[in-house]
């Protein structure tokens, strides 16, 4: 008999339902206290040969994971902390201290922090990866002490993945069994909830009481309303997950242009973070965040590796909006090397990295310019996090110098609303990033999960910010568009084409219904609903 429903509420961010079993990531395992004396007691070849096993089990699991990893750079990850797991001098160290009386479990600590001193002593590029080591260590110590693996599981079947919080890393090295995501902590425009929209995952965040499911229990998610329901036996939940892609099926029938009821245009485009994430049925890419092949790297991506991503995207869509590095705050790049910030959301992000890193935004427009040549493509590039006319204006230079024609500014800060005008005086185009927009204009933390409701694109203050980025647009005859999570949500669709908006990029998931709401309204409504008189006839 399965339990009786039981439901629990946090917030949906990324829309869809599905249904099946809970499993929870697991935390790193604390270690057991140490035993008294000196290993008296200890049954030593036993203790040797739970060492071999723990750290064989551990280079398994990475092996077959790197097998199923969707992308070159993640297995390449997954590979090399394999062998790393695999290390001879690694097993060595732990049996001696094995021999020295220690049990299994505080032996392979104890040879994971010897390995880490060295690897930190030894500086530069050998002190960055001490962080692969903790995971290992953390990996290795779990499975002595038979406690499930750390990290994002990979139960070998399809999951409902039950986390405190995911970073971006995580959430972008989700492998295909992954029905739902559900975190305890997160906030509906942080990363997490951009990642799970990009795979088209239902996800809830900000959900109290998630990590009190237990593993295996069914839960059905519903990534718009933010509800859960446990208690569904398998049967349910398949039901749940057939009626869903039935949906999903019908809402994929739309075709076409973005156009109002009647036939104003508005470009749908799509938000990717690689190649792997374009689709059917959009007119282009409004947003292509580079930084997502910088995550999770001890060193910047080379200018040959940028240019074959870049590539990848531009062969199939020649006109991509390509956004430059948007590192700093819920985004971190270690291997920038900056220094902590009290208050890193207003600190160094963004397009302010180039004061203080300007190799690296050099090598990435040189790599958009080297892969536009290859591909025959004209790519539109962008800068995040512009603050200034001064700072637009040396963007498109710098930008243009590299022979790159078609160039644009984010609106993510009030002071580039205010000044739009002035920013296309400089540029050509304006796409105005609503997660940041919300979050300065408002004065609240994008992560926060109790701060949904200033958030919530639909605020007066934020939709007269967009109006007034469109109204600029408008007189300067260039293209103004919304690429922030707002673009993806139908309820607005109508209200941001009614504000004279160009384009709404989002989300393949959000595509088809947003079609849909545009569909159902004409212009003369969108202005209404945007709070808009009708033109003077
Ligand atoms: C599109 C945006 O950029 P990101 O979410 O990547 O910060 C935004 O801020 O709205
Ligand atoms: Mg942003």
């Amino acid at each position: 008999m399965a339990e009786p429903p039981e439901r629990l509420k946090g917030l949906g961010v990324s829309p869809g339902r599905s249904a099946g079993p809970v499993v929870r990531m697991a935390e790193p395992p604390a270690l057991p206290p140490l035993p008294a004396a000196d290993g008296r007691g200890l049954d030593g070849a036993a203790e040797e040969q739970a060492v071999r096993t723990a750290l064989r089990t551990v280079a398994a699991e990475l092996a077959r994971r790197a097998e199923r990893a969707r992308e070159g750079q993640e297995r390449d990850i997954l590979e090399a902390q394999a062998m790393m797991a695999d290390d001879p001098m690694l097993l060595e160290a732990a049996q001696a201290h094995v021999g020295a009386g220690l049990p299994a479990v505080h032996a392979l600590d104890r040879a994971f922090a010897m390995h880490r001193e060295a690897l930190v002593a030894a500086g530069g590029y050998f002190a960055e990866r001490a962080a692969d080591l903790d995971d290992l260590r953390s990996r290795a110590v779990a499975a002595a002490m038979g406690l499930p693996m750390p990290g994002v599981p990979d139960p070998g079947h399809p999951f409902v993945l039950v986390a405190e919080d995911l970073s971006p890393a995580d959430t972008a090295t989700l492998g295909p069994d992954v029905l739902a995501l559900v975190t305890a902590k997160g906030g509906p425009t942080g990363h997490t909830a951009i990642l799970a929209r990009a795979r088209g995952l239902p996800a809830v965040v900000a959900c109290a009481g998630a990590q009190d499911l237990p593993d295996g229990a069914i839960v059905a998610v519903d990534g718009g309303s933010g509800e859960l329901v446990t208690g569904l036996d398998e049967q349910e939940a398949a039901a749940i997950r057939a009626g869903e892609a039935a949906r999903r099926a019908a809402l994929g029938g739309s075709r076409g242009p973005g156009r109002t009821a009647d036939g104003h245009p508005v470009k749908l485009l799509l938000n990717i973070g690689s190649a792997a994430d374009l689709a059917e049925g959009a007119e282009g890419v409004g947003l292509f965040r580079t930084e997502l092949l910088f995550l999770d790297r001890r060193s910047a991506p080379s200018f040959d590796e940028q240019v074959a991503a870049y590539a990848e995207v531009l062969a199939a869509c020649p006109d991509a909006v390509i956004r430059t590095l948007d590192a700093g705050t819920d985004k971190p790049l270690p291997f920038l090397g900056l220094p902590p910030e009290p208050n890193p959301a207003l600190g160094v992000r963004g397009l302010r990295v180039d004061r203080v890193r300007p190799a690296v935004l050099d090598t990435q427009l040189e790599a958009v310019a080297e892969a536009a040549l290859r591909t025959g493509a004209s790519p539109r590039v962008m800068a995040p996090m512009v603050a200034t006319r001064q700072e637009a204006a040396a963007f498109a230079d710098r930008a243009r110098r590299k022979g790159i024609a078609h160039v644009g500014v984010m609106v993510e800060i009030p002071s580039a609303a205010l000044q739009a005008a002035e920013l296309l005086e400089e540029v050509d185009f304006l796409s105005i990033g609503t997660n940041d927009l919300s979050q300065y204009a408002f004065a609240a933390d994008r992560q926060h999960p109790d701060l949904a409701d200033l958030l919530d694109p639909a605020q007066p203050a934020l939709l007269r910010l967009i109006g007034m980025c469109a109204d600029a647009g408008r007189a300067a005859g260039k293209p103004v568009g919304v690429c922030g999570e707002a673009a993806g949500d139908p309820r607005l669709a109508p209200v941001l084409a009614g504000l004279g908006v160009t384009s709404l990029s989002m989300a393949a998931v959000s595509v088809p219904a947003v079609r849909q709401a545009l569909a159902g309204h004409t212009m003369a409504e969108c202005r209404r609903l945007a709070g808009r008189q009708e033109p003077q006839k």
